[in-house]
């Protein structure tokens, strides 16, 4: 049976984003463990700040995350401060995770003019791309459908992509939140929303609630198509009128764990979408380092504590 009524199977044959993402948040609780190898980070694990740190560092992760989390999150602004031999390492990375039956989001937050987006849609969402990702941050700030190449690349390839929303910042408010029932932060749910309806079939915007197929909260029948939405963010959805259940997308939370949001407090900022939600944590999980059995336990540790609080 399809995953979805009225889902078309990828071209690529792998199955789609939403479903895969499912399946490893259902096998292992809706963690995504961030690999972000501050400088700070590698002094405090005895590594180098080179390249070879950089891999020892991102493979040590790797291992503790393998059949423990539903995914990993590498950091791309942190491979890319050492230039190629960085990028050389992503792609190790990429591959192990690949490898070990770890679900990958590129934290590239792309953005750009659609013809200048096909490149980086080619880039970290193409088949057979060194750098491919399952998934990709994009942001939306030259207009949603600029980012159309990327959404159309990952619909067709089984991978997704997780747009701009609302982030864990502080300083995200003062652009997101423009337009009071207008937002911005609302308009690019609603632009989430229908475009995951196109892929799925069926009806749905922010505004509306959930379309046909997909009951709120269920994470089995999501689209390609996620959002990034701060765990930090309080009750902005209610303020903004955002109903993200209706989006029928993957939602990335930052903010849990280091920037202080508590696997308790996600509930009550996501409501009916709770089910949608992937928390993802770097530091508090990574300062665990650099023993394996600790930075494991501490996986465990939020992966359970989210899976009790989310679902
Ligand atoms: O897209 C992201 O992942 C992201 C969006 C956002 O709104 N806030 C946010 O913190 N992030 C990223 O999530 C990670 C959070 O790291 P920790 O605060 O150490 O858990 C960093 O890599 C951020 O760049």
């Amino acid at each position: 049976m399809p995953e979805h009524p009225g889902a078309q199977l990828p071209a690529s044959g792998r199955a789609p984003f939403g479903a895969r993402l499912a399946r490893a948040m259902d096998a292992h609780g809706p963690l995504c463990v961030g690999i972000d190898p501050h400088p700070g980070l590698l002094d405090a694990w005895g590594l180098p700040r080179t390249a070879e740190g950089l891999r020892r560092f991102s493979l040590t992760v790797l291992e503790a995350a393998a059949g423990r989390a539903a995914a990993v999150k590498p950091q791309v602004a942190l491979y890319e401060s050492y230039g190629s031999a960085g990028f050389a390492v992503l792609e190790e990375l990429l591959g192990g995770a690949r490898a070990a039956g770890l679900l990958t989001v590129a934290d590239a937050k792309r953005g750009d003019i659609g013809s200048t987006m096909e490149a980086y849609a080619a880039a970290w969402l193409e088949e057979g791309s060194p750098l491919a990702a399952d998934a990709v941050t994009l942001s939306p700030y030259l207009g949603f459908e600029s980012l159309r190449p990327a959404l159309d690349l990952a619909a067709r390839t089984g991978r997704g992509t997780f747009v701009l929303a609302l982030t864990s910042n502080p300083e995200g408010r003062s652009v997101q939140h423009v337009g009071g029932g207008g937002s911005v932060a609302r308009t690019v749910c609603s632009a989430a929303a229908a475009e995951n309806a196109r892929v799925l079939g069926g009806a749905g915007t922010a505004a509306d609630g959930p379309g046909a197929g997909t009951s709120a909260g269920d994470r089995s029948g999501l689209g390609p198509c996620g959002l990034v939405v701060g765990a930090t963010v309080g009750d902005a959805l209610t303020e903004l009128g955002i109903d993200l259940a209706g989006v029928r997308g993957p939602l990335l939370a930052p903010g849990y764990g280091a920037q202080g949001a508590r696997a308790e407090d996600l509930p009550a900022v996501f409501g009916a979408a709770a089910g949608q939600v992937l928390a993802t944590s770097s530091r508090a999980i990574l300062r665990r380092g650099p023993a394996v059995p600790a930075l494991r336990e501490a996986v465990e540790r939020s992966a359970g504590e989210l899976a009790a609080a989310l679902g």
